[in-house]
This record gives structure tokens, sequence and C-alpha cells, in this order.
């Protein structure tokens, strides 16, 4: 790569760093008074009050909409997953490519119950797909920084050039559709062994060990979970000098989930929700929050995945799932059934009535009831 791709890669980096503000308090605080003066019992929509006033604290409005959310999966293939980690084969990392841009993966189902668009980003599958015309439910975009990681076990997973440049990629896509109108941002993912590549960096970055970090990912047990965990230590191992964060994500990390890194780092910046899925989306969001803390501000968790590494990210960066129906699938699978919940809240916010005006019993009599396009 061009020095000058590298240095332009590194500006944009940090000034989207230094553009991420704070919350903005006053907006939220300002959409939990006008909740409570709702015709209901004080507080008794539960946590969706939460959930329109973190929108709004995000985007920095109290009338805060999702008329436009981006369901965004980035892809890539992991050098780790040569060592045995997976219970399915790296093939299956382009396959599912192809399944993504035809229409038939789970995401594609659920973004499109969620009416929401699907946009895949190919950052360094080893086997991408043919793609033909009837692949055209979804966009694969060629984002690719190189075919695949290298096995961590063995050396650096890649160098740190190229880890900065998939994190540039992934603020650019980003920027790219919140610039189409993107309003919120659903984080997702594809790549055979990445849940090992997750638990690596979730345990080095959160100091954990991985005994505890590790799950079955597409279905591992005995044996084989037990060589999975045998695996990352030995990768924690190999690197226990690395600490600098960039070095570490280039060391362990993986070229989708350093993308996903960059697509937090830029909805923060520009005030848009990162709406996270499970485990592996969420080691993106983690690398995120190391590198720039308020990043998790702009964060959703969708939903709890049952990989156990995923609760303690969420924990550390203090983020409560939505959802916990016992998902363990990523792709965003678990971000686009959230979808609809935050839209709900949003429309109560918008369109419910005021407890005042049952007792002036004008309910209903001047447009304050259901829009037909909801909020
Ligand atoms: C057919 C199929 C579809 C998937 N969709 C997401 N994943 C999920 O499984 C992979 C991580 O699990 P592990 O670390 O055990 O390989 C990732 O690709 C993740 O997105 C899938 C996995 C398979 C097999
Ligand atoms: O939680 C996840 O993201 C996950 C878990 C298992 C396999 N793939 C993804």
């Amino acid at each position: 790569m061009a020095d000058t791709e590298q240095s332009a890669d590194r500006a944009l980096i940090e000034r989207t760093i230094a553009a991420i503000g704070g919350p903005d308090h006053e907006s939220s605080a300002a959409v939990a008074r006008a909740l409570d003066g709702k015709m209901k019992p004080l507080h008794s929509l539960g946590r969706l009050e939460g959930l329109a006033a973190r929108v709004a604290s995000i985007r920095g409005t109290t009338t805060p909409r999702v008329d436009s959310p981006v369901v965004l999966v980035c892809a890539a293939d992991h050098g780790i997953a040569r060592a045995g980690v997976s219970a399915y084969p790296q093939e299956v990392t382009g396959q599912m490519l192809a399944a993504f841009a035809g229409g038939r993966a789970a995401v594609a189902i659920l973004a499109h119950q969620a009416d929401a668009q699907l946009v895949v980003a190919d950052l360094g599958v080893v086997d991408p797909p043919q793609l033909h015309p009837t692949h055209a439910y979804a966009p694969v975009l060629d984002r690719r920084v190189r075919a695949g990681t290298d096995n961590s076990a063995e050396g650096w997973a890649m160098t740190r050039a190229e880890a900065e440049q998939a994190v540039a990629v992934g603020i650019r896509l980003a920027e790219d559709l919140i610039e189409d109108g993107a309003d919120l941002i659903a984080l997702g993912e594809m790549g055979i062994g990445s849940t090992t590549t997750a638990s690596i960096l979730t345990s080095a970055i959160l100091d954990r060990d991985p005994a505890r970090v590790v799950g079955a990912g597409t279905g591992l047990e005995g044996e084989a979970l037990a060589h999975k965990v045998e695996t990352v230590d030995a990768v924690l191992a190999r690197h226990e000098d690395v600490e600098d964060p960039w070095d570490v994500l280039a060391a362990m990390g993986g070229l989708e989930i350093a993308a996903l890194a960059g697509v937090a780092l830029a909805c923060a910046a520009h005030r848009v929700p990162a709406l996270l899925d499970g485990f592996i989306s969420t080691a993106g969001a983690l690398v995120a929050w190391r590198l720039c803390p308020a990043a998790a501000d702009a964060m959703i968790a969708a939903h709890r995945s049952t990989e156990p590494g995923h609760s303690m990210q969420l924990e550390e960066m203090g983020l409560t799932p939505l959802l916990d129906l016992q998902m363990r699938l990523g792709e965003a699978s678990g971000a686009a059934l959230a979808i609809p919940l935050i839209r709900s809240s949003l429309a109560l916010l918008q369109d419910m009535g005021d407890l005042a005006d049952l007792s002036s019993g004008s309910a209903g009599a001047d447009g304050g009831g259901a829009s037909a396009d909801g909020g």
C-alpha cells in the first residue's frame, strides 16, 4: 500500500475519533419527560422508554426517527480457521456471501421483515463467489484488504497498516451509507473461524481467562471445544507482549472485525445508532470502545448471544441487550430483529396521546392517534 494511502487512512481515523461527542443528555431527559406524560401508568412501557431516550441522546434530537435503517454485513476469512476451530469449513464464508446477495440467508429474511436495506462488504473472503443476476437482493461491495488473515497462532494476523486500512474501510462504508440517508446501522458479520478471533480479542482487551470467554461458535463440544480454548490460549501466549490496541487488532484480529470497529466509530462521530448483533460484531464494537470509550454512547445492544464472551463485552461497555432469544448465528440476525422494537419505541414517543388528554376528553380528537407511517 502506498504511503499516501496509509496516511489518508490514519488521518480519517483520527478525524473520526476526534469528532465523537458525548451523549445528548438534554434530549434524552426531554424524551423521558414526554414519555412520563403519556396516557399510561408511569414507566409502564419499561425498557422501551429508555430505548427511545437513548436514540434521542444518540441522534441529538427530541424527535428521532428511524426511517432508513441499514443492515451492514462485513465478511472476511480467518487464518486461525486452519487450526481446526470451527464446525464448518472456510468455503462456507464465500458461499454465504452468495446467499446474502440472493436473499436466502437468515439476515436477508430478517432485514426484509424489518424493512431494512441489506448491504454486504467483502473485506477479504478467501473464495469470493461468482455473482449472477439472480443475486440482486443485496449488493456485495468489494472492499478487499487482503485474501483472509494469516494464522494468529503462527504470527501476526495482518500488518498494522492493513488493520488501519480495514478500520478506514469501515468508516468510509458507514459514511457513505449515512450520506445516503441511513439513520441506523446494524453491524453484522460473516467469516468462518470468527468466534475464535472474537474470543482472542475479547480475552486480550478485557484481560479475561479464555476458558470463560470461549463458546461453541457454530457448534463445537467436548474435545473440539477444549482444542478451541487451547488455541486461544496459545495465540494469547504468542502475543503476550502486544499491548497497544492497534497492535492487538493487527496481531490477533480479523479484517471484518476491524471494519466493524470503523463502522462503530463513524456511527458515533455522525450521531447514528450502531445496533450491535452478537459476539463477533460486538468484538468490533469493543475494539472501537478500546480506541475511544465514548464510542459506546452511540451503541445499542440488540440481543444477547449464547456465546459467554458476549455478556462480558456488553457488561464492560455498560450495555444491556434488548432481546435474549438464545441465538448464536451472527450475520446481524439478532440486530435485524431489534429494529422493529426501536421503531416502535419512537412511534410511541411520537404518536401516543398524553395523560392530560384523558381528563380533557380530547384523546384521539385532534390527530393524536397512530399515524400511518409510524416513527
Ligand atoms: C452456514 C453458516 C451460516 C452462518 N451465518 C453466520 N455464521 C456464523 O458462524 C461463523 C462463526 O462461527 P465459527 O467461529 O464457529 O466458525 C461466522 O461466520 C458467523 O457469522 C454462519 C456459519 C455457518 C456455518
Ligand atoms: O454471537 C455471534 O455473533 C455468533 C455466535 C456463534 C456463531 N456465530 C456468531
